[in-house]
């Protein structure tokens, strides 16, 4: 590439690894990444200029949204785009860190159509979902609760004499709060309401609701909707608000694959499959774990990383050229362990995806038996890598000093949106709760002999008191270190006898435990995998620092039982810093393998080429407030300070 920064390219010269090849493993194949760079193609055609975002108000944000959202439909089409890879790898284009006014439509919608709709139903409202001529989103969350679903209280009250459902909203906090696209766009929603039928309360149901007019867009009556107003980031989605007043839908309109209400209004319960109309969040949730990756910690770590290669500041050695900021070890303290990270939570992502799709295909088939698990995990995975993606977002932008600060930089655009999934979809500490309660149950089912398989197996194994920790830090030795703590955690955290609540930071640390362990065996099977020599020396050396960064980090854990003795805790942050100035070499190839383009990434700290100076320059300039020259409110309130008798002239 022509006119790449010297320092970069001097970068890429020096590498020991073939970054396509780590490329190719990070996409599944080397035909999904010609694949995914052939539809990038595409989309970069349509979607590369462009007015910048960040010189946009709130509403032309939401405007440009809608404008990008009915191009990348009509792409998606064009180029018969259909495989949701395909139609994500456009998407991710099209609304860099961003997320189009319909992302609730095909992300909770659909699915919970689908999967909650009899067939009837779905043969209904499917094909016009399908063709865009209803925009659906997914209405659960209320004012005043979020969390605490059985305390919801839009009530579905069923008429027999009518055949129909009447939705009320019977006080202010029962407004529906939050969902995306409900303010002004979306004309259906899935609404979960209290049922009520023959006098009594059968819980959270899904109903199908048409909210807006086909013909006009305005409320149907009895509907009172619209956006919640400016949040900390998704201006391009207008979350919104509903209140319904005595809204009449018909019967058939519940979603009734689990369960039913007859004409006559008996309820009828048809499955066994538990928290059946919880199930798209079990979705959300497993899918999110590689999004946080790749739309949070790949691309933060990808722009500090390269930034740090050409920021040169301060003087090591006098009358040398200031050093590349990369080659301090605190910049590189801060980095790699974000670097790793972003690996981890990459494959994990990837795992946990095809997790859900077998469990999800036994349910489809009537076995929920792993269903329990997957909702355990994918609760306690979100909550803890959503966390991970957050903090380690900040830290980059922290490492790249004043012009982190900037929105040149492209971290705001992308904190903003990855933190909301601390909270969204789950709020982390209630998800981690929920995977710690899962824990609790497991660990005493193996207590009494119960053989357990899966990701909670090694609560039934025997675990080493003491680590087989050596100077090798062999892969093995460091799983084994999370498998000691998590099962530690199970141990002392499920007394039976204390009360829940008493209990409850000690539960959060224990499903966090459980996760990592995870996160750290998967990762180890990934580079035990790996047929490259180059490329699994290097991922096994991330693996390495992600594991030994976690355990320094809570040294405390594992040296409390004495299952790591001082002598290896010692060794421990001796590996960890040298494994450091082992991965300075390849930093700059290892966020190349990404694959990312700068119209993805959005910083100009970031960019491929690494020229960074210049084009900040360029980009300050086309700032609006600097257009013209002398604004108007100097004359208003700058000149009577400045040259309080000129302005009187
Ligand atoms: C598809 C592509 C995705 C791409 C993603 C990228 C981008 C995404 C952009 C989207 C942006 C925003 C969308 C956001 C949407 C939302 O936020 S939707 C609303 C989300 N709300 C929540 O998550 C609410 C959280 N609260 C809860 O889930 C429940 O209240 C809670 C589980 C905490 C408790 O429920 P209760 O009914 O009170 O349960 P309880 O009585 O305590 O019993 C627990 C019992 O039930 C089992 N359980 C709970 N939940 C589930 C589940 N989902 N599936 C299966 N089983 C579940 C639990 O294990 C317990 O079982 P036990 O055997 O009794 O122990
Ligand atoms: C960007 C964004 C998009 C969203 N999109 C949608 C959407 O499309 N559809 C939808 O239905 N909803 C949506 N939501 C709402 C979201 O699902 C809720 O905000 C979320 O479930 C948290 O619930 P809450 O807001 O009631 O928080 P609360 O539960 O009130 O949390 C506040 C605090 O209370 C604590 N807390 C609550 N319960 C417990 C407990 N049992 N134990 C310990 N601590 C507890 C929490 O940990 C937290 O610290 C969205 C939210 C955001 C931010």
């Amino acid at each position: 590439m022509a006119n790449v920064n010297p320092d970069l390219r001097k970068e890429r010269e020096n590498g020991t690894f073939s970054v396509e090849k780590l490329t190719n493993l990070l996409d599944g194949g080397k035909h999904v990444t010609d694949r995914r760079r052939h539809v990038e193609r595409l989309a970069l055609n349509e979607f590369s200029k462009g007015e910048d975002y960040n010189f946009m108000s709130r509403k032309e944000r939401y405007i440009s949204a809608l404008h990008k959202t009915e191009r990348a439909l009509r792409c998606c089409k064009e180029y018969g785009l259909t495989k949701p890879d395909e139609v994500y790898w456009l998407w991710q284009l099209a609304f860099p860190h961003e997320a189009s006014p319909i992302q609730l439509h095909g992300d909770m919608f659909l699915p919970t159509l689908t999967r909650q709709g009899t067939e009837e139903q779905v043969n209904k409202y499917l094909p016009l979902a399908e063709k865009y001529q209803i925009i659906g989103t997914y209405a659960q969350t209320e004012m005043g609760h979020g969390t605490f679903i059985r305390g919801l209280e839009t009530t579905a009250t069923y008429d027999p004499q009518t055949e129909e459902f009447i939705l009320h909203s019977p006080t202010l906090t029962s407004l529906k709060w939050w969902p995306g696209g409900l303010g002004k766009t979306s004309n259906y929603a899935i609404v979960m309401a209290l049922l009520y039928t023959n006098g009594k309360n059968y819980g959270m149901h899904p109903f199908m609701v048409q909210l807006r007019s086909h013909e006009t867009h305005e409320p149907l009556p009895g509907i009172t909707i619209g956006d919640i107003g400016p949040k900390f980031g998704f201006d391009t989605i207008d979350n919104g608000f509903v209140q319904f007043d005595h809204f009449r839908i018909p019967r058939e309109d519940m979603l009734m694959k689990y369960s039913q209400v007859l004409k006559d209004g008996t309820y009828v319960k048809s499955t066994k499959l538990k928290k059946s109309s919880y199930g798209v969040m079990v979705l959300v949730r497993s899918m999110l774990i590689y999004y946080l990756a790749i739309q949070g910690l790949a691309p933060a770590c990808t722009i500090a990383i390269r930034y740090s290669a050409v920021r040169r500041q301060s003087e090591q050695t006098k009358s040398q050229l200031e050093p590349q900021i990369l080659d301090y070890q605190t910049q590189q303290y801060k980095l790699f362990p974000i670097l790793a990270s972003a690996y981890a939570v990459l494959f994990t992502g990837v795992k946990m995806k095809e997790i859900y799709y077998e469990v999800d295909n036994e349910i489809q088939q009537g076995h929920t038996e792993r269903l329990p698990e997957l909702h355990a995990l994918s609760s306690g995975l979100k909550a803890l890598t959503s966390s991970m993606a957050s903090w380690c977002i900040e830290r980059c932008r922290l490492a790249c000093g004043g012009h982190g600060y900037s929105a040149a930089s492209g971290f705001p655009k992308i904190y903003v949106a990855v933190t909301a999934a601390c909270t969204y979809e789950g709020e982390n500490t209630v998800m981690l709760l929920q995977c710690a309660r899962y824990l609790i149950k497991t660990y005493q089912g193996a207590s009494n002999g119960k053989k357990l398989s899966g990701s909670v197996s090694y609560l039934s194994d025997k675990v080493n008191s003491r680590s087989t920790i050596t100077s090798e830090f062999s892969l093995k030795s460091l799983v084994d270190a999370f498998k000691h703590r998590a099962f530690r955690f199970q141990a002392c955290g499920s007394d039976p006898e204390d009360s829940w609540n008493r209990n409850s930071v000690v539960l959060t640390k224990a499903a966090e435990a459980h996760c990592y362990y995870y996160m750290v065996s998967v990762f180890e099977s990934v580079v035990e995998a790996v047929e490259d020599d180059a490329v699994k020396r290097v991922v096994g050396q991330l693996c390495q620092l992600f594991a030994l960064f976690a355990i320094h980090e809570n040294a405390g854990d594992f040296v409390q039982d004495g299952f790591i003795s001082n002598d290896q805790m010692e060794l421990v942050k001796w590996k960890e810093l040298s494994l450091l100035s082992d991965i300075r070499r390849n930093a700059v190839l290892l966020v190349d393998a990404f694959d990312f383009h700068d119209e993805f990434i959005g910083s100009i700290l970031g960019r491929f080429d690494g020229n960074v100076y210049a084009n900040l320059f360029e980009w300050a300039k086309s700032s609006p407030l600097n257009k013209p020259e002398v604004q108007e409110s100097y004359i208003k309130y700058l000149q009577p300070l400045l040259n309080p008798n000129k302005s009187k002239l």
